[in-house]
């Protein structure tokens, strides 16, 4: 039975639609990632899974009873739904062990495996007011889930972070998920960390659902370039286009990656195109060539490549 189901979901303020009739479900222990451009919905849809925030219409179901919206009861939210907004605050100047240990439900050696998962033991005696940003998130983090919550939902956590703390909360979910049994949904703008991290991907724009599906599916063969771009660069062959590269679409079009062409100096891998610019982007180059008149980005690991080279390009078998 799926932990969480979404069921036509919809809300409008000021007759602007922020949510259109949104579905999906989410099995247990699935890692599910929301993403879309800013003003998508993101946010405004957590809230309502969480119990924070009130739908006009449809319903969210957790473990198969009804979350109640925030104007459907007293406080809002539902104790088994921990929500982690993206502006959380910490109380300033407490000891960072007096706000763990307050509301912990978990016996003390449990209390004590998630302070390790959460990278913050060696933290409990320093002051809020002396910690980074990430070491405050994963005590944010921590204090929601010393009440045993069975789904963790997220908002934008990896945002303010670098990308080694970015690291570490991936692996602390990774663990949480694995060690303690939870769940989690979340949101993030970043395709690196929606690709690497979750089992399914959301993505949203105009409070609708554009696609979903897993990590691979939705880089390879997004349904539309709204998509395409929300996972990094890509290249848009009409026929006539794909045609330079010996592939016959039949008057179709299809959406390549950067690291689907190969670069070759043998004449015999490749139609001859030209290297018109060229930019380091760390792990690899990123490459503007053009052959026959048609401008690819191409993506290669080589740094054999000069801008103004000559070569033969061909795409990936
Ligand atoms: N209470 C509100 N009243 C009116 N409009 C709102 C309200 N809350 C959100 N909106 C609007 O609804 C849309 C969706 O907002 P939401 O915060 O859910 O988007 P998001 O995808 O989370 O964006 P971001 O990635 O920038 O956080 C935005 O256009 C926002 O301006």
């Amino acid at each position: 039975m799926a932990l969480l189901q979404v069921q036509h979901i919809s809300k409008k303020v000021n007759d602007i639609i922020l949510l259109d009739d949104i579905s999906f479900e989410q099995q247990p222990l699935q890692k599910i990632a929301i993403t879309g451009e800013s003003g998508a919905g993101k946010t405004t849809l957590l809230k309502i899974i969480s119990g924070h925030g009130q739908a006009d219409s449809g319903t969210v179901l957790f473990e198969a009873k009804k979350v109640a919206g925030s104007e459907e009861q007293l406080l809002p939210g539902h104790k088994k739904i921990a929500y982690l907004s993206q502006h959380y605050e910490l109380l300033n100047n407490y000891y960072v062990e007096e706000l763990v240990w307050f509301g912990n439900q978990l016996s003390e050696e449990n209390a004590g495996k998630l302070f390790d998962i959460c990278r913050i033991t060696h933290l409990l005696r320093r002051r809020t007011n002396k910690l980074s940003g990430g070491e405050k998130q994963r005590i944010a983090l921590c204090m929601l889930l010393v009440k045993q919550p069975v789904l963790l939902v997220l908002d934008e956590p990896f945002s303010n972070l670098d990308p080694i703390h970015t690291d570490i909360l991936k692996t602390v979910l990774d663990e949480l998920t694995d060690g303690f049994q939870i769940s989690c949904i979340l949101t993030s703008h970043d395709p690196h960390d929606t690709l690497s991290w979750a089992d399914e991907i959301i993505v949203m724009k105009e409070g609708k659902i554009v696609q979903q599906g897993a990590p691979e599916e939705i880089y390879h063969t997004p349904i539309n370039e709204y998509v395409a771009g929300m996972f990094g660069r890509y290249n848009l062959l009409t026929a006539n286009d794909a045609a330079v590269f010996g592939i016959e679409l039949n008057g179709k079009t299809v959406m390549l990656r950067p690291e689907e062409f190969v670069l070759s100096k043998n004449p015999a891998e490749g139609v001859k195109g030209v290297i018109e610019q060229m930019s380091f982007r760390g792990s690899f180059y990123e490459l503007q060539v053009l052959a026959n008149n048609v401008s690819v980005v191409v993506r290669t690991m080589s740094n054999e490549w000069r801008k103004g080279d000559t070569m033969f390009i061909k795409i990936r078998s």
